[in-house]
C-alpha cells in the first residue's frame, strides 16, 4: 500500500486499486485495473475495481468492492461528523452472518480500521432490489431467501439460539450509539414535529401538521421507540430496506448492515415491510394502467406475507432444533413470542413508511415520481397506511389483518 494510507484519510481512486491489488489475490500483479467511485447511499464511499479491459456488467471477471465510511453523513456534510466505528460493525456483522448465511450476503475479504474500509465481493451482476422493484420486476425466490436470513441471523443471535453469556458480550461488540441516535431521531422523532431535518413537500404540510398533532399515534410511536431503545432481543441488520439488498431472480445478497446492534426483532422485518409497501404506493406512477397496478401490489402483498409465513415456520423450526435451553421449550412462549414480533412488525413498518415521505431521506420509489398529482397521491396513501399500521399494532394477531389493512388503504378507506 502507499505510505499515506496508515492514517485515516478518504481514498482515491488510485489507493482504492491499490488496495484492492495488495490485500487479496483476487488480480495478478500485472492486470490493468480501474476503478470508479458508485457510492449511492447516504454514508460512505464505494469504489468498485475491476480488470481495465472488462466489461460493465460482467459477472465472471475479477473485480472487488472497497467500501470506505466517512468521518461525518455523505447526504448532509461534514456539519453532521460520524463515528468511523461503524465500518467495524458493518464488517463484523457482515462476518456474523456470513457464517450462518453465506449464500445471503458478500463475502468480505479484507478489513481495515485504521481506513475504515472493507473489501468484499462485487455483486454487480445483481442489481439493488429498489431499481428492480420500481421497474415492475418480480423475484419469486426473494420470501424464500429473505426469510432464511431473518429466522438464521435473528434466531443465533438471540438468547434462544446462543449461550445467555456469549450474547451479552456480543451485546456489547455491537454496541452503536451514534448510528442508532440516527434512527432514534429520523424515525421516531423528527416526523412527529417540525424538525429541521425533515424534507415535506409544500402541498403535503398539511397531512403533516395531522401527524403532529394525532396524540394516540404519538403514544404508540413513543412506545415502539421504547422498544428500539431498550431491546437487545437479536443482532439486527439495522437498516434493512430495499437499497440494502441486490438480487436476481435466483439470488439475493443483503448488503450494509453498518447500523446493526441488538434490538428488537419486528425492527428488521417491519423495514423490508415498509419498503415493499412503498413501492406498492409508488406504483400509483410507475405502473402504466390500473391492471398492472394492481397485479403489483397484490405480488407485493402476497410476497409480504410469505415472507412472514416462511419466517415464523423457519423460526420455530430453528427453536424447536436448536433452542439452548429448557425454558425456551415452555409450552405456550413460543406462540406469545412469535405474536409479539407480528406485533412489533406492525408498528415498526408504520413508522419507517412515515418516516420516508416526511423525514430526512426519502426513497425513489415515491421520491422521484416526476408528476406530481399522482406523487401525492402515493405519499397520502403511504402516510394514511403507515398511520394505521403503528396505531393498530398492539391489537394484531396474525398477518392477515395486517394485510387487510393495507388492501384497505390502497383501496382509500383511510382517507381522513
Ligand atoms: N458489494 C457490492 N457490490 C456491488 N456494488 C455495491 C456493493 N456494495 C455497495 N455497492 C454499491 O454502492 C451503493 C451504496 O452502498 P451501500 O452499502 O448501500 O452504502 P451506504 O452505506 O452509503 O448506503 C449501493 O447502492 C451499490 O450500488
Ligand atoms: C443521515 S442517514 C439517513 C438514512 O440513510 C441510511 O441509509 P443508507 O445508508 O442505506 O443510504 C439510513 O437509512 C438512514 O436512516
Amino acid at each position: 500500500m502507499t505510505e499515506n494510507t496508515s492514517a485515516y484519510h478518504p481514498l482515491t481512486v488510485e489507493e482504492a486499486i491499490n488496495v484492492a491489488r495488495t490485500v487479496t489475490n483476487v488480480f495478478y500483479p500485472t492486470d490493468e485495473l480501474i476503478c470508479d467511485e458508485i457510492g449511492d447511499g447516504n454514508l460512505n464511499l464505494v469504489f468498485r475495481v475491476r480488470l481495465a479491459h472488462s466489461s460493465e456488467s460482467a459477472s465472471h471477471t475479477p473485480s472487488l468492492i472497497v467500501k470506505q465510511a466517512l468521518p461525518y453523513a455523505k447526504v448532509v456534510g461534514e456539519s453532521w461528523p460520524l463515528t468511523l466505528e461503524r465500518a467495524r460493525i458493518e464488517s463484523d456483522a457482515l462476518l456474523f452472518q456470513g457464517k450462518l448465511v453465506p449464500q445471503l450476503v458478500p463475502h468480505v475479504h479484507y478489513y481495515d480500521a485504521t481506513l475504515a474500509m472493507t473489501v468484499m465481493e462485487d455483486l454487480s451482476d445483481h442489481v439493488i432490489m429498489r431499481k428492480g422493484l420500481i421497474e415492475g420486476n418480480r423475484y419469486p425466490l426473494f420470501a424464500d431467501h429473505i426469510s432464511e436470513f431473518l429466522a438464521h441471523t435473528l434466531f443465533f443471535s438471540s438468547d434462544l439460539g446462543m449461550n445467555q453469556q456469549q450474547k451479552k458480550w456480543q451485546v456489547q461488540r455491537f454496541i452503536n450509539p451514534e448510528l442508532c441516535k440516527i434512527t432514534e431521531d429520523l424515525i421516531f422523532d423528527d416526523p412527529y414535529t417540525n424538525s429541521p431535518n425533515n424534507n415535506i413537500d409544500e402541498q403535503l404540510l398539511a397531512d403533516h401538521a395531522k401527524l403532529c398533532a394525532d396524540h394516540k399515534l404519538h403514544l404508540e410511536v413513543a412506545l415502539l421507540r421504547e422498544k428500539f431503545l431498550t431491546s437487545t432481543q437479536a443482532l439486527l441488520h439495522g437498516d434493512l430496506h430495499t437499497g440494502s439488498i441486490f438480487i436476481t431472480p435466483h439470488s439475493t445478497k443483503v448488503i450494509d448492515p453498518e447500523f446493526a446492534y441488538y434490538g428488537p426483532i419486528g425492527f428488521d422485518i417491519g423495514a423490508i415491510f415498509a419498503n415493499l409497501l412503498l413501492n406498492a404506493a409508488g406504483h400509483e406512477h410507475w405502473s402504466l394502467d390500473d391492471q398492472t397496478r394492481e397485479e403489483h401490489r397484490t405480488y407485493l402483498l402476497s410476497t409480504l406475507c410469505e415472507i412472514w409465513n416462511r419466517f415464523d415456520e423457519k423460526f420455530r423450526s430453528l427453536w424447536d432444533e436448536h433452542g439452548v435451553d429448557r425454558i425456551s421449550r415452555t409450552k405456550g412462549y413460543q406462540d406469545v413470542y412469535m405474536e409479539q414480533i407480528l406485533q412489533d412488525t406492525v408498528g415498526y413498518t408504520g413508522s419507517k413508511m412515515i418516516r420516508r415521505i416526511v423525514g430526512l431521506a426519502h426513497v425513489a420509489d415515491v421520491g422521484s415520481i416526476p408528476n406530481q398529482a399522482a406523487k401525492l397521491r402515493a405519499q397520502r396513501i403511504a402516510l394514511q397506511l403507515g398511520t394505521a399500521l403503528v396505531k393498530s399494532n398492539r391489537r394484531i394477531r396474525s398477518i392477515e389483518e395486517m394485510f387487510t389493512i393495507c388492501e384497505h388503504a390502497y383501496k382509500g378507506v383511510y382517507t381522513s
